[in-house]
């Protein structure tokens, strides 16, 4: 694959006859379903790393538009075998993170992610701070290429604006109750449900947010060929770039340095993997749980943020190095917010693929025979986040989904 300097990318990116010829690849229509123009997920490129060069046979990744079903709010069940929870307590959220000394911004930011108009959503607690953007978040910067770039930091929280129907939503007192079970989906993919509590998921919430709107924060990914992902990301760790499909310590848009992993984090996903093992042993019925389910300690950390009309196309994860895909060190994927229809299966094939929901506070752990599983988020479920979590923290209309994974 070669590589055109970024503004003439750019340049070509503009004009749409000229990227599907130059570009072929990325327009690719095979397993398509139907025919949006909007390059989901995927991309071609050499791996460049600063950890390290790797090279991938099949990097392509064809467009994917996913079928939108309908799907019950709330109609997804697991099994009950298990029940487990987990209580980050998070007293030390932001001591790890470079951002962590600094008020938020108050800059304009983007409020739609589509066309579709967002609910408001309530206030989010007083303690979080915020001050003059500049501070943070320069508006525009000058990478390499000398192109000037406006980034604006994105918020997953709404604070300005009250949304009063929030209070008064029926199913709050349920979804306080909902109990955790544990559901092995495959082999090394396991499915924690309502592991994480209610202030954890709160604190996560908090720390994502601080963390987004400051240098190195949320902003909207692109592929090579000009499209956009439809999602706000944020890496921790490592910074991932689509655009080449590599890690790096800064990311190529604003040269800035990925911020630290809070230290919480890392411990909330060593116990769900420990979890993960246990469902393994019981309902897998196996006792060599680290052959099928290696444990991880995670150094990239992605976070997405998807609006109402986020998602992600059927891809696989293999990005990491060599060694950690080729021993199967897992992914650990925590939900938040609005619930997500999740796709998993064998090939790219939406059609061929497997749906289970995946609801706030849900952790979603693949590794062993399942890390090269094709995945994707199909859509996510407006309003079915836990009203208590919008309540107090103000997120907005969407899910969060943190990835970890070890280079
Ligand atoms: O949002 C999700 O559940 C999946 C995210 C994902 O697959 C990724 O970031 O690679
Ligand atoms: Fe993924």
């Amino acid at each position: 694959m070669f590589l055109l300097p970024r503004p003439i990318q750019a340049a070509i990116s503009t004009v749409p006859a000229i990227r599907r010829h130059i570009f072929p690849v990325f327009f690719s229509t095979a397993n398509m379903n139907c025919g949006s123009d909007e390059v989901v997920h995927g991309v071609s490129a050499a791996n460049n790393s600063a950890l390290g060069t790797k090279t991938s046979n099949s990097k392509v990744e064809a467009e994917q538009t996913l079928n939108s079903v309908s799907i019950p709010k709330r109609g997804y069940s697991s099994s009950n075998r298990r029940r487990l929870k987990v209580d980050l307590r998070l007293n030390s959220r932001m001591e790890d993170s470079a951002a962590g000394s600094e008020d938020c911004g108050s800059s304009s930011l983007p409020t739609q992610f589509g066309k579709k108009k967002k609910k408001k959503r309530l206030p989010a607690p007083a303690r979080v701070k915020r001050s003059k953007s500049s501070e943070r978040f320069p508006k525009s910067l000058v990478n390499a290429n000398d192109c000037l770039l406006d980034l604006e930091p994105f918020d997953i929280c709404q604070l300005e604006e009250t949304r009063s129907d929030s209070l008064q939503c029926p199913d709050n007192v349920e979804r306080l109750t909902e109990t955790p079970s544990t559901e092995l989906l495959r082999p090394g993919m396991v499915l924690l449900k309502h592991y994480i509590t209610h202030d954890s998921q709160v604190e996560i919430v908090k720390t994502c947010r601080e963390l987004g709107l400051g240098r190195g924060g949320f902003y909207r990914p692109g592929f090579q060929d000009g499209a956009k992902l439809r999602l706000y990301m944020m890496c921790l760790g490592l910074n991932w770039d689509p655009e080449t499909r590599g890690y790096n310590k800064r990311r190529p848009i604003d040269n800035v340095e990925a911020l630290h992993i809070p230290d919480v984090f890392k411990v909330l996903v060593g116990k769900a993997i420990e979890d993960a093992h246990e469902v393994i042993r019981t309902d897998g019925n196996q006792s060599n749980v680290e052959d099928l389910l290696p444990g991880m300690t995670p150094d990239i950390c992605i976070v997405n943020f998807y609006a109402a009309n986020g998602r992600l196309g059927l891809h696989q994860d293999r990005d990491e190095s060599r060694e950690s895909i080729d021993r199967g060190l897992p992914v650990v994927s925590i939900s938040i917010g609005d619930s997500a229809e999740f796709l998993y299966g064998d090939t790219r094939n939406v059609n061929e693929a497997k749906r289970v929901m995946l609801e706030s506070g849900d952790v979603l752990i693949f590794g062993g025979k399942s890390r090269h599983v094709f995945h994707g988020v199909a859509s996510i479920i407006p309003d079915s986040a836990p009203t208590t979590l919008v309540k107090e923290t103000g997120l907005r209309q969407g899910r969060l989904n943190l990835t970890f994974r070890q280079y």
